[in-house]
């Protein structure tokens, strides 16, 4: 911890020693005037000032008087007791303390003891509001982390940004797959165009045509005007089908012919319609096991992965746990203008779970005990999926217990985070217990980012 800083303008060689004597200020640094000390003193952002009135002339009381240095330290007058107005002036404007000899030398310790109290409590709150603000951890694009895996993945994605290979990631839920495709594209000279994502899972079956390749106006009841699908949306950028292994067959071979010729043709239009778009892709499942289960068919996984990518779990990466979470705590805070800080043992509880729902699960368990929170994010702040019942649910979940007057967007986006966060951020299983369709919740999600 930084010493404060001290500055002494006193000409009183007994004084000085008196004051030099004290515990309290050697522990400070000293700022002692050769020269100019009106000067030295503006340049010396110092914490204290001590001042003898004796060494101080009219002119420069007028000086200080003016200016903003008597609010902006703490001042400790000393005199030889005469009254003096200058001096009176000068106390009124800082609310300085004035010693008058004798002095006593454990009235001034007091004194002095308050200040270095108030200064340490000053440098923690200090270091605490750099803590809870910042964030430590390295970042490529969208994502963040400094582990070795995370940068191994970095240096990856530099490589294949750049090509117009597709590229097919994989990994558990909540890894960041979507980050990684977003990331891929932010890097890639396709920038300037769009970036779309889908949901392959969640295309409703009457409309998947549609949806990825629009229709023109009165191509079918309720085609009221033209729409664009994904392919044409994404036209000179990037096209990210995630989820891609839980689209039902038929509508994987539509996706195979598009990527095959590159051609398409919105429903009702005779014009064909070629695509200038790059192909992203996802899964958290394992490709292999969903072809031999036939959920995904072997054909598609060979178009879509001329590279595959894994997404390393969290566990993986556990060095990156307290970062992220400090991280997620940090965005909180500036976007709330809030200085929530959290303690050692909040932090080792969180580096201790193995976080079956990765960074997802993380991220809603630390803006969870945000919330929960006062000044600081302590352990029984923390609810880790397998301790989060709906009993114990920040909400309760007993209709009667339900303050009245919550708006209901909150009550449902509390809904959508704990059972999200109780189904390891599986979507799927989520809007089941929900009772809403998937693409209900991923509309939900989008809104709530
Ligand atoms: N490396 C990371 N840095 C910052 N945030 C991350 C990182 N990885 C994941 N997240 C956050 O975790 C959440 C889940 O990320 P994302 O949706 O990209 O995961 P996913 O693997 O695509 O999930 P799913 O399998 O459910 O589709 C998002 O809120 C995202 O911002």
């Amino acid at each position: 911890m930084s010493r404060p800083k001290i500055f002494i303008h006193i000409k009183d060689k007994n004084l000085l020693q008196q004051l030099s004597d004290l515990p309290q200020l050697q522990q400070c640094e000293w700022v002692i005037p050769s020269s100019d000390w009106l000067e030295t003193l503006q340049q010396a952002d110092a914490d204290l000032v001590l001042l003898q009135s004796s060494a101080v002339i009219n002119s420069e009381v007028q000086q200080l008087s003016i200016s903003n240095l008597l609010l902006q330290q703490e001042w400790l007058f000393f005199s030889d007791g005469a009254p003096d107005p200058a001096l009176d002036q000068l106390i009124h404007k800082s609310a300085g303390y004035h010693f008058r000899p004798p002095i006593d030398d454990k009235l001034l310790a007091d004194v002095l003891d308050d200040f270095l109290a108030d200064y340490a409590q000053q440098q923690r709150q200090t270091a605490l509001k750099a803590r809870c603000t910042s964030s430590a951890l390295d970042q490529f694009g969208l994502l963040v982390g400094s582990s070795r895996a995370m940068h191994k993945l970095y240096r990856t994605l530099r490589k294949v940004a750049n090509s117009e290979a597709q590229v097919l990631i994989m990994g558990e839920s909540g890894t960041g797959k979507e980050l990684v495709a977003n990331t891929l594209h932010l890097a890639s000279n396709r920038n300037q165009g769009p970036f779309v994502a889908i949901n392959c899972g969640a295309l409703s079956p009457e409309l998947v045509d549609s949806e990825l390749f629009g229709h023109i106006k009165g191509a079918f009841t309720g085609a009221v005007k033209d729409h664009k699908g994904v392919f044409e949306q994404a036209e000179g950028g990037t096209l990210f089908l995630d989820e891609i292994t839980e689209m039902p067959l038929p509508h994987q071979v539509k996706l195979l012919r598009v990527l095959e010729n590159r051609e398409y043709r919105p429903v009702g239009s005779q014009q064909l319609k070629t695509a200038n778009v790059r192909i992203i892709a996802a899964t958290n499942r394992d490709p292999q096991q969903a072809i031999a289960a036939e959920l995904f068919r072997e054909d598609l996984y060979f178009r879509l992965a001329q590279f595959p990518l894994l997404v390393p779990p969290l566990r993986e990466r556990e060095q990156d746990i307290i970062g992220l979470a400090q991280h997620f705590l940090a965005y909180r805070n500036v976007a709330e203008n809030t200085q929530v800080a959290i303690a050692d043992d909040a932090l080792a509880k969180i580096a201790a779970h193995n976080w079956p729902g990765n960074v997802r699960e993380l991220k809603y368990t630390v803006e969870r005990a945000y919330i929960l929170a006062d000044e600081v994010v302590l352990p029984q702040h923390i609810q880790l999926a397998e301790n989060i019942s709906l009993a114990e649910a920040p909400l309760d979940a007993s209709i009667d217990n339900i303050p009245a007057g919550i708006p209901l967007e909150t009550l449902t986006r509390a809904a959508i985070e704990a059972t999200l966060a109780e189904n390891n951020g599986n979507r799927t299983a989520t809007a089941a217990q929900l009772g809403i369709s998937i693409k209900t919740l991923y509309n939900k999600l989008e809104k709530y980012q």
